[in-house]
């Protein structure tokens, strides 16, 4: 028997799909286990739902010439070291000084993310959804702190976690 979790447009929650007979039930099937359930494909829809486990950020990325796309909105071919852009963002850093709003001046400005047009804001997301190292650092801060830099696939990053 083969499943995977949809999310259901109607009502904005997951459910179970069998792909043989194309029967979609609400909850679990019998005889398949919690964990069998979560290496289903589309098993990321089952936590981090609306309102349960999401969180909201925004973030100030400086890419370098190793990001894995050494482009931006701001510089069409970054060459700039990883050592050079962590020294960039810690600069960025200290003018923030823990202010949300110099936060979002910064990230409008200098940001290499897409998410600059917002000021840096993400919107919402759950688990699954981020590189790994970016969902970690955001849900080990309380909404309204600030991250530490931290390096994903895409650059270094500073987090600011709203909600
Ligand atoms: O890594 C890649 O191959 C290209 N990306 C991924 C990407 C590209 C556009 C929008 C979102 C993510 C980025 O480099 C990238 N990653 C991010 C990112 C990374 C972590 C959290 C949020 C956004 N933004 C960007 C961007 O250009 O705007």
């Amino acid at each position: 028997m083969s499943y995977e979790i949809r999310l259901s447009n109607s009502r904005g929650v997951p459910y179970f799909y069998n792909t043989e007979t194309s029967e979609s039930t609400w909850d679990r099937p019998a005889g398949l286990t919690e964990e069998q359930a979560k290496s289903l494909p589309g098993a990321h829809l089952l936590t981090g739902g609306p309102g349960e486990g999401k969180v909201r950020a925004s973030h100030l990325l400086v890419k370098h010439r190793d990001s894995r796309r050494p482009s931006s909105w701001r510089e069409e071919n970054i060459t700039r070291s990883k050592e050079e852009a962590i020294d960039i963002l810690k600069g960025y850093q200290a003018q923030i000084d823990g202010s949300a709003e110099k936060f979002a001046e910064l990230a409008a400005k200098y940001s290499d993310c897409s998410s600059a047009k917002n000021g840096g804001d993400l919107g919402s997301f759950g688990k699954g959804q981020m590189q790994k190292p970016f969902e970690d650092a955001t849900y080990a801060l309380k909404p309204g702190e600030m991250s530490d830099i931290i390096s994903t696939d895409s650059g270094v990053h500073i987090i600011l976690r709203t909600a």
